[in-house]
């Protein structure tokens, strides 16, 4: 199989930066163009010096004809922006994977009441698929533009989804307490997130509306059937990489035992590489994800009461973002789901 050529908008963030260290080491992909406006015509390797002796390509400004010649291009950056070149480069057969939210929400006026703008090609919405490969792997693999899910949203979803599908839990009061390390917040200065300010502290934001509400309870409204409501609560962790999802709900048939539920688990997530159901008592650690791109889930029914507890970690650069869409990339074109993918998380 020829080598697949990659695109890169926005290069110089941290799921740019982190796009480009998992493609170095994936056998079917290279990077052929990367664009940073503040950085063109910099080496790619000056600017990250870890990947020193993996590339000789240097940042360019973003030019849609340019990433036309490439197979696959991957949009890096922050809202508002994928939706302005996509349609061009759909025209060109060129396939996308936007890590951004422009098109993870069909409701273009939902969007835009979350995103604060008018959608430009509201059109494309219905098709975009939504890039849970869990979810929808099907659909992946025939689809020209991808949504790349939240980091979030993937953590929450792939610990709700069992209990929905099979109609376990009551829909109408999930709950989800997640908190992120602070390079979700990207690479660009915020006194928000200096380092003075996230260290030894602990917080909540976001607490009256997060804008991964509404992707999430679409995509888990959908496997339900009916209308799902979340309460989601946002934190943010003096790390740099990872969330921790703590996810609450209310069993409907309390016969349900714990073990069933593991099996049910194990079942539902057997043929998914990137899913670990870690045995029964588990507790999930943001450093045993940490550069790899699995979710790491386990369940707890505390005081053997109604409440089933569901853990998810998840590293949100690799599994939250970039090692997604990559695997969403080998979906697309049939190639090994996993394919330079198989990194360990690191130890410790
Ligand atoms: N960080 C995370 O954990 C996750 C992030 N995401 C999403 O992925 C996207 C990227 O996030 P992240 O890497 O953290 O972001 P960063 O802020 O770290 O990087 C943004 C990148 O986009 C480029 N860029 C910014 N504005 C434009 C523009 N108008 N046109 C072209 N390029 C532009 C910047 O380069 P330059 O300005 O030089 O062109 C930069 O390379 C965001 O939508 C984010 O919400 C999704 C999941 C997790
Ligand atoms: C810690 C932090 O600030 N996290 C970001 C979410 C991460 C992200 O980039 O959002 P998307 O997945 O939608 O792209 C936030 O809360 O807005």
């Amino acid at each position: 199989m020829s080598v697949l050529k990659v695109g890169i908008v926005g290069g110089t963030g941290y799921t740019g930066a982190e796009l480009l260290r998992l493609i170095a080491g994936h056998p079917n992909a290279e990077v052929a163009m990367i664009t940073s406006r503040a950085e063109a015509g910099v080496g790619v390797d000056e600017l990250f010096p870890s990947l020193r002796g993996y590339t000789d390509l240097k940042f360019t400004v973003p030019d849609v004809s340019e990433l036309a010649a490439c197979d696959v291009v991957f949009f890096a950056t922050p809202h508002n922006v994928a939706m302005k070149m996509v349609p061009e480069l759909l025209a060109a057969n060129t396939r996308i994977i936007d890590l951004s939210a422009d098109f993870r929400i069909r409701d273009a006026k939902l969007w835009s009441e979350w995103y604060h703008e008018e959608h430009l090609c509201p059109e494309l919405l219905a098709e975009a698929v939504y890039g849970l490969p869990e979810k929808k792997a099907d659909q992946i693999k025939d689809a020209r533009l991808i949504a790349c899910p939240g980091c979030y949203p993937t953590s929450i979803q792939l610990g709700f989804l069992p209990l929905i599908e099979e109609k376990l839990i009551d829909t109408s009061r999930l709950i989800a307490s997640a908190a992120s390390g602070v390079s979700g917040a990207g690479r660009q200065a915020k006194v928000d997130n200096l380092f003075t300010e996230i260290s030894d502290s602990f917080k909540a934001y976001g607490v009256s509306g997060h804008r991964h509400l509404p992707e999430i309870e679409q995509e888990l409204s959908e496997a339900a059937g009916s209308d799902v409501a979340l309460t989601f609560t946002p934190h943010l962790l003096p790390q740099v990489r990872g969330i921790h999802a703590t996810l609450f709900s209310e069993i409907r048939d309390p016969a349900v035992g714990l073990d069933e539920l593991q099996f049910l688990f194990e079942k539902r997530y057997a043929d998914s590489p990137f899913v670990d159901v870690m045995p029964l008592g588990s507790t999930p650690q943001t450093r045993t994800v940490r550069g790899g791109n699995m979710c790491r889930i386990a369940l707890h029914r505390p005081q053997n009461r109604n409440t089933v507890v569901v853990l998810s970690a998840i590293d949100n650069l690799v599994k939250g973002a970039s090692g997604q869409a990559i695997q969403n990339m080998n979906l697309m074109f049939g190639l090994e789901e996993s394919a330079g993918l198989n990194g360990i998380s690191l130890l410790p």
